[in-house]
């Protein structure tokens, strides 16, 4: 075949020299046509950036003289122009992730997270890497003078000592094949052991406070915390363990190798400066090039795993509203948007092949060419230059002298792997230039999650926001843009005192929209309460500010401690959650089995408190251990009875229900309110159903302007 293609083209060579025209002038034309192709590529996106500066300021000039026209726009108007500043604001004050200063800061907290002591499990791990490290580069440079010894014995004719050096030569490769399976096997060891310290860190912090839900539901900096729990620190740790060794071995390289260049140069009586001077030299001006020419790939990559967790986000969201989504045929919006978020993410994606394809190249070019015609004139420098060959070539004396030609070679050949080892050991630290890079993007990611858990547990929230002092008429205060959250919440560890007292205290919600100015109200232990009004006007947003979801603007909340071994609150939801596990586990959430143990409560207990909820069937259906998918398998009404099943379990002081029986049947319901006051329940219940209200005692209407009544309850009226 390559016979047949080189008789093509001699041919066509023949045809075009035959027409008259020049090979050679060919060949420029198209080298030059690649050249200034390629100059186009490098200078397009600085003439495309120059451009839009051009065009922003053009429109900025007119934006200017338009001023006074929008000045006399409405009041929505104006608030819509001060909405886009704000968000330019806001984009603009986030950081792209790079190698400066912040990444260094970032990093070496993260480091203190996975390396938590000077003697720990990681250390140890570290330790053994490195030292298997240092013994792969004397290994290399052990083998390159092998080869070297084997050839010299072959340009010699000493068969005797050329089978002896084979044998030595095959003999180690045992260890140096164990050594480099034991380096990727502590490299993966040491990805996981800094995985599990960063998981542990993140699922500490995402736990308290109830940081998993104010993390999505109060701050708007993480879209997606479940990709970064899970990728993102795997990627993280992983590279940081690849890059160890991928800058450790190079460096131990290159200098043991130099050591022992110079050590050959100087057996051969040559200048043990020049070579090492020129690779220098060549190395540090290509390295300084391709810095200049390299693509930002910390913010591609940063963006690649926001528009992967986002992609990952809609699938789970499929995955948990099938049923909804099947009953609504909704299959073409929820295709729409798993195509819209696959598209965008392959568009990142092909934008960082684009941009590598044109670095790979600058780095191909100098790491290949560049480099091999520098190690070939440092190689040939010392024979060249050594003083014993006269200037006309060699000398008589030499030429005769066998083994003068055969050590030569022996040098040579030593040099070239060392040099080929060498650069081998650059091109990797180049190459880790580019993961240092990548490095960045992960890093700035895991290590602001970290700062954002830390945080929110604390109560500090960033979100875009669109409301300030004025919108909110004064009632919450603003710093830096964001809201202030000074009320307070004093606990009370008075058994004798289990009031819940709201002062002044406004319901505001996440977007400091306020739904009721201020709240003063007193619940005492028997006080049955029941909160109407219509939808959205705040009933199950008082219940997020009584749990501590939601931060308190303004006011005081005097919340009773836990005591007696019984939660303060229980919350029951409309729509309940089944958790994993067993029956037991359904009935007992979010006690553990241990916790039932230690509080003696028996399975003959829990079969009771199934009666109550009439759920008893499914206890003598299946046994307390069955583990089910109980979310599916359980119907939305005997859902809601498993939730209050739960609250017969734990017997808090308060309840709190927010419409927790709008599944179940009526007869069930009133036995299921008459048990819970038996059981001495204080109820704070929401609730449509006037079947209800005799089971209360206080009433507080919400009228859905941010005004509300409480008083006593007249059942007959
Ligand atoms: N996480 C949130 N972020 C922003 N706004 C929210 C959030 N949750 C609720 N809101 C808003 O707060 C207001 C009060 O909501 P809430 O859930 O308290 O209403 P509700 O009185 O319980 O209504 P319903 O009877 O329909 O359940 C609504 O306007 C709602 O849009």
């Amino acid at each position: 075949m390559p016979a047949v293609v080189s008789k093509l083209l001699a041919d066509a060579v023949d045809t075009y020299e035959r027409r008259g025209n020049n090979v050679k002038v060919i060949s420029k034309t198209i080298l030059s046509t690649a050249m200034i192709a390629y100059v186009v590529k490098i200078s397009y996106p600085y003439i495309k950036k120059r451009l839009k500066q051009k065009k922003s300021s053009i429109n900025n000039d007119n934006a200017n003289n338009n001023n006074n026209i929008k000045k006399t726009k409405s009041k929505f108007g104006k608030n819509e122009d001060e909405k886009e500043v704000k968000l330019k604001i806001v984009q603009r004050k986030i950081k792209q992730p790079g190698l400066n200063l912040e990444f260094v800061l970032q990093l070496k907290h993260l480091v203190e997270i996975m390396i938590p002591r000077l003697v720990c499990r990681e250390t140890g791990l570290l330790g053994v890497h490195t030292l298997c490290l240092i013994s792969r580069t004397f290994l290399s440079i052990y083998v390159a003078a092998m080869e070297g010894a084997i050839v010299k014995y072959i340009v010699r004719k000493d068969v005797k000592n050329f089978i002896w050096m084979l044998m030595k030569w095959f003999g180690i490769a045992i260890p140096a094949t164990f050594i480099n399976s034991m380096i990727r096997y502590l490299e993966n060891k040491l990805a996981l052991a800094f995985r599990t310290r960063l998981v542990e860190h993140a699922y500490k912090q995402y736990f308290t406070n109830q940081t998993y839900y104010k993390v999505s539901n109060l701050d708007g900096r993480i879209q997606n915390a479940d990709h970064l729990l899970t990728e993102d620190i795997s990627i993280f740790a992983s590279s940081v363990a690849h890059l160890y060794s991928h800058l450790t071995k190079p460096c131990f390289d290159l200098m043991l190798i130099g050591l022992s260049l110079a050590h050959s140069s100087y057996k051969m009586k040559a200048n043990i400066v020049n070579g090492p001077l020129l690779g220098f030299f060549v190395i540090s001006t290509t390295a300084h090039i391709m810095r200049i020419v390299s693509p930002k790939f910390g913010q591609l990559v940063s963006e690649e795993a926001n528009r992967n967790g986002y992609l990952r986000h809609i699938h789970s969201r499929i995955i948990t509203n099938a049923e909804e989504i099947a009953f609504y045929g909704g299959h073409k919006v929820e295709h729409l948007q798993l195509s819209d978020a696959y598209s965008r993410l392959c568009r990142q994606m092909n934008k960082i092949y684009s941009q590598k394809l044109w670095f790979v190249m600058v780095e191909q070019f100098f790491m290949k060419y560049v480099w091999s015609g520098t190690g070939m004139v440092m190689v040939s420098l010392p024979i060249l230059t050594t003083s014993n060959l006269s200037k006309d070539g060699p000398s008589n004396e030499d030429n005769n002298n066998g083994s003068r030609v055969s050590e030569r070679t022996q040098y040579f050949t030593t040099a070239r792997n060392l040099l080929i080892s060498g650069a081998d050991a650059v091109e990797r630290l180049m190459s880790s230039y580019k993961e240092i890079v990548a490095l960045a993007g992960y890093t700035s990611r895991v290590s602001g999650m970290f700062q954002v858990f830390d945080d929110v547990s604390i109560g500090v929230y960033k979100k875009t926001m669109v409301a300030d002092e004025t919108t909110t008429q004064g009632i919450i205060e603003f710093r830096n843009g964001q809201p202030v959250a000074k009320g307070k919440v004093i606990y009370i560890d008075d058994l004798e005192n289990m009031s819940i007292i709201l002062k002044d205290v406004p319901v505001v919600t996440p977007n400091c929209d306020i739904v009721v100015p201020k709240l003063t109200l007193k619940i005492e232990p028997g006080m049955h309460l029941l909160i109407t009004g219509p939808n959205g006007c705040g009933k199950s947003s008082l219940f997020r500010i009584l749990s501590g979801l939601w931060p308190i603007y303004d006011g005081e909340l005097y919340l009773p401690k836990s005591c007696e071994n019984k939660p303060c609150m229980f919350y029951i939801p409309q729509r309940p959650y089944m958790s994993i596990g067993s029956l037991r586990e359904q009935i007992i959430y979010p006690d553990t089995l241990e916790d039932m143990m230690n509080k003696q409560i028996s399975e003959d207990k829990l079969r009771e408190i199934l009666k109550i909820v009439s759920l008893d069937y499914i206890a003598t259906r299946d046994s307390f251990d069955e583990i089910r998918d109980w979310k599916d398998t359980l119907s939305g009404g005997e859902k809601q009875r498993m939730a209050i099943a739960r609250l017969f379990y734990h017997k808090p002081h308060y309840a709190l229900l927010d419409e927790c029986t709008s599944a179940v049947s009526i007869d069930v319901e009133s036995s299921i309110y008459e048990t819970a006051k038996n059981m001495g329940i204080t109820l704070l219940t929401i609730t449509h159903r006037p079947t209800l209200w005799k089971f209360h005692t206080k009433i507080l209407k919400f009228d859905g302007m941010g005004g509300w009544v409480f008083e006593t309850l007249n059942n007959d009226s």
